[in-house]
């Protein structure tokens, strides 16, 4: 805890930061040289910045080639199942998105957050609907700010409408959604084959029914030995379908430490989230992962889709097919909506959202 003494001054800190508007890239761009302090971590996150990485693993590299070719099938599942049911991160190629769809959607994510603060702050607020501007979205939850903006935009189940999306972007990142999706629903069909399911029983619970596009920009960070891109959590949701630039910097949590999931030119990553680890029962697995600060002065941008569900007001829980005497239910039965309020009232961490709904 922050001495009481500091914490009217902290406050004062944060709101101003949150009333500028202009996220993280406006005080780049007003050409600070040290970070402002709401944003320098404990010391126990900045211990483990220092460059002890674990080098002993990689995270899987999936190949989808002949996923619909019998007998590549399968063995493209057992891949697919392995990594999901250890590190929870794999990166798949081959899926047949074109690469400039990536380069487009990249560009055009900087292209918006590179624009004058003035003509992004009408966009900033917290709210998820629509299309929005954030930065540090639980900013008044957090021990400490990090460092990175991100332009949200919410496709289904309640699709923002296009125009409001800025049209310096909204080409690139609808032709992107419409060009992911696709490989999210294979995805989807693959992992549940890989819990000895149908190919459809994880679509058919609305599992990706609901889609947040994200394009995150982590500026050049003057002191990013003192703060963070974004501080180590799990996905809420069901799936994650991410790509980056090149720059690197998205580490994953290892028991033997935090590994560099390195960029693979026209890779997508892919995690698994905090829901399906609940609805698999704990088959697949939900990893803590963040991202260092840049100290490059190029920005580095990624792109991430979160698949939630699309029926808020459906209960959730282990799938019964997968329990049994031998292995029951690890956690009890919820609606994605209760689920929804207890992640946005909270600091975004790594004190695993599942515990919540633990039996
Ligand atoms: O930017 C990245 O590479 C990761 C972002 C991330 O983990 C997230 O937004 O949940
Ligand atoms: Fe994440």
């Amino acid at each position: 805890m922050a001495p009481t003494t500091d914490s009217a001054q902290r406050i004062q800190e944060l709101k101003q930061f949150d009333e500028a508007k202009t996220g993280v890239k406006g005080l780049v761009d007003s050409g600070i040289t040290s970070i402002p302090s709401i944003f320098i971590n404990p010391p126990e996150v900045l211990e483990t910045l220092k460059p002890s990485r674990y080098t002993g693993a990689e995270i899987p590299t999936i190949d989808l080639t002949g996923v619909n070719i019998p007998g590549h099938r399968e063995k493209i599942v057992d891949q697919i199942k392995s990594a999901a049911s250890t590190v929870g991160f794999f990166q798949v190629i081959n899926h047949g998105v074109p690469l400039e769809v990536f380069d487009h959607a990249i560009a055009a994510v900087g292209a918006f957050h590179e624009q004058p603060g003035e003509v992004k702050a009408p966009l900033y607020k917290r709210g998820v609907e629509g299309v929005s501007l954030k930065s540090n979205q639980d900013l008044f939850h957090s021990k400490a700010a990090y460092w990175r903006d991100t332009l949200m935009v919410q496709f289904d189940p309640k699709p923002a409408d296009p125009k409001e999306i800025p049209e310096v972007c909204r080409k690139q990142v609808l032709e992107y959604h419409r060009q992911t999706l696709p490989v999210a629903e294979l995805l989807l069909g693959l992992l549940s084959e890989g819990l000895g399911l149908s190919t459809g029983r994880l679509k058919e619970l609305t599992l990706i029914g609901g889609q947040t596009f994200v394009g995150n920009y982590y500026p050049y960070c003057p002191q990013p030995d003192l703060t963070i891109g974004f501080r180590s959590h799990t996905d809420a949701g069901v799936l994650t379908l991410l790509i980056q630039d090149d720059m690197g910097g998205l580490q994953v949590k290892y028991k033997e430490g935090w590994v560099d999931l390195k960029p693979v030119p026209g890779a997508i990553v892919i995690n698994i989230g905090d829901l399906l680890q609940i609805i698999s029962n704990e088959e697949y697995k939900s990893i803590n992962h963040r991202v260092l600060a840049q100290s490059s002065p190029e920005p580095r941008i990624s792109i991430a889709t979160f698949y939630n569900p699309g029926a808020v007001e459906d209960v959730y829980g282990p799938l019964p097919e997968l329990t049994s005497p031998e292995k029951p239910a690890i956690y009890r039965e919820f609606t994605f909506k209760d689920y929804l309020t207890k992640f946005f009232t909270k600091e975004i961490d790594s004190t695993s959202q599942p515990n919540h709904f633990r039996k």
